[in-house]
This record gives C-alpha cells, sequence and structure tokens, in this order.
C-alpha cells in the first residue's frame, strides 16, 4: 500500500446538506497527484466536512469522487481531524504506533521514536496524552497521521495550536516527510498557505464554489522572508476577505 502512486483526486458535482439545509452544490474540483494542495475558507464554510467526504468519513448522496488509480481510496488515506483523537490509555509512542496495532502488524519503533523527536516530543515518548499540552497533543497527532506513510494526507488545520516558531518547524518537517504524496492540508493562515502550498484553493461564496489561486513561484517549504510569499499572502488575504463578502 505504501508504494501506490499517489493519485489526483477529483471531485464531481458535489452535494452536501446537513437536516435539509444545504452547505453545497455542484461542486467540482481537483486536488491534484503528489502535491501539497491547500484549502482555505471561512469558518463553516464547508471544509472539514469536504475532507470528511474524501476520507469516506460523511457519506455521498449526490455527485462523485475520483481517483486516478487503481487502489481503493480509503486505504490511501491517513487523515488527521480537528480532534486529535488520542487514546488516553495509551503512551505517546502507543499512540503514534496505533494504526500498526490495529491492523495487527508489528509497530515500526524506531521510525515512530524517529518522528516523535522531530516534532519535538522526545521527551514525553513514555507520557499519557492527559500529561501534554494542546499544542504537544497536536504534534503527537501529526506524528501519527505521519508514522503512517500513506500516498493520501489529509489534514484538517494540523498546525493550529501551535507557537509560531514550532508552527514554521513543523511545516518544514511536514514538506519534507510527505514530499511526493498527494496532501490536502486546510488553513485558516494565508502565510501558512503560501509557504508551503503547491495548489492553493479557496472555499467561498455563495453559492460555495472553488476559486483557485495561480501557483506561486518556487519549491516548498518557501522561506518566510521569501518576497513572494510576503506579497502573496496579502493578495490571499485580500482575496478571502473578498470572496467572503460576496
Ligand atoms: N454533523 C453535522 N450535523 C449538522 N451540521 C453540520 C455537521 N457537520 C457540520 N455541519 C455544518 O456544516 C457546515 C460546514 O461545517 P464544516 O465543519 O465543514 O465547516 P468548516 O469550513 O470546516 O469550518 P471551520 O473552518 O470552522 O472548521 C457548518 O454550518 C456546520 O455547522
Amino acid at each position: 500500500m505504501t508504494d501506490a502512486c499517489p493519485p489526483t483526486i477529483s471531485i464531481q458535482n458535489l452535494h452536501l446538506s446537513f437536516q435539509n439545509r444545504d452547505i453545497f452544490s455542484n461542486l467540482c474540483t481537483q486536488f491534484l497527484g503528489g502535491k501539497f494542495n491547500i484549502l482555505l475558507g471561512s469558518s463553516g464554510v464547508g471544509k472539514s466536512s469536504l475532507l470528511k467526504m474524501i476520507a469516506g468519513l460523511i457519506p455521498i448522496s449526490q455527485g462523485k469522487i475520483t481517483w486516478d488509480n487503481t487502489l481503493p481510496l480509503p486505504r490511501q488515506i491517513s487523515y488527521m481531524g480537528q480532534q486529535d483523537l488520542l487514546m488516553p490509555w495509551a503512551t505517546i509512542l502507543h499512540n503514534v504506533t496505533l494504526g500498526s496495532k490495529l491492523r495487527a502488524v508489528k509497530p515500526d519503533k524506531n521510525r515512530a521514536k524517529q518522528i516523535i523527536q522531530q516534532v519535538g516530543l522526545v521527551d514525553v515518548v513514555h507520557q499519557y496524552p492527559s500529561q501534554l499540552s494542546g499544542g504537544m497533543r497536536q504534534r503527537v497527532a501529526l506524528a501519527r497521521t505521519l508514522y503512517e506513510n500513506r500516498p493520501v494526507v489529509l489534514m484538517d488545520e494540523p498546525f493550529s495550536a501551535l507557537d509560531s516558531v514550532t508552527r514554521t518547524k513543523m511545516q518544514d518537517y511536514t514538506v519534507k516527510l510527505l514530499q511526493g504524496k498527494t496532501v490536502i492540508l486546510i488553513t485558516h493562515d494565508p502565510f501558512e498557505a503560501c509557504r508551503i502550498g503547491e495548489h492553493i484553493q479557496i472555499l467561498a461564496g455563495k453559492p460555495v464554489q472553488i476559486y483557485t489561486i495561480p501557483p506561486i513561484d518556487g519549491t516548498i517549504p518557501r522561506h518566510p522572508n521569501d518576497p513572494i510569499v510576503q506579497q502573496t499572502q496579502a493578495d490571499l488575504l485580500t482575496l478571502l476577505i473578498q470572496k467572503s463578502s460576496s
């Protein structure tokens, strides 16, 4: 499973409603294979729900999600939701390797420890989630997602609880480890989008649609001082303000 070619994921005329309230209709877009796809948009517009539909966590009533390889999509996905969903009874190491245990395969403890070290949690590897801060818990969830080594990685605001220095380090490490995978990452932060985005889209408007941002030059992770990052984040924020009021 880990050597599957990371697919492009296509959304065709997708519809979502909750209790007869339409969230979006006829939504069409693509998330590019092997790229960092970033999704922005105002709170409540439907970003997390779209990610959950791709992950198979919300059933599809109308429209289609397709992908361009032959493997079942759910088996290719590693999903990091907004809630960390850490198991309170398991140590940090066991939380990170939980997927292996659930699949009844021997955990790769060396790989897990390496990732835990890179996310800065080596000192708490044998502690329990209740002993950690919110930002530390989020890094455990990040480590668990990275440990899975799947071709498709869905991440819903994975760095939202982190201070700006840690956030920058985690962005760099995530880009390094997930290079060549199909990543769909939700963020509210235009700066983050411009640092690590290769294909940036905004979910916005009435009715809700997807808008694609022109590609940004340079390889990711772009340096925070890169003038392109500075300029495009300002443009992106302006666009977000425009789209949220239209
Ligand atoms: N299980 C549910 N039952 C009913 N309504 C829901 C459910 N899940 C989401 N919604 C509604 O669907 C809309 C979209 O929610 P969603 O969480 O997808 O938005 P979002 O863009 O990810 O928001 P945020 O940026 O705040 O996380 C919201 O109005 C929300 O209240």
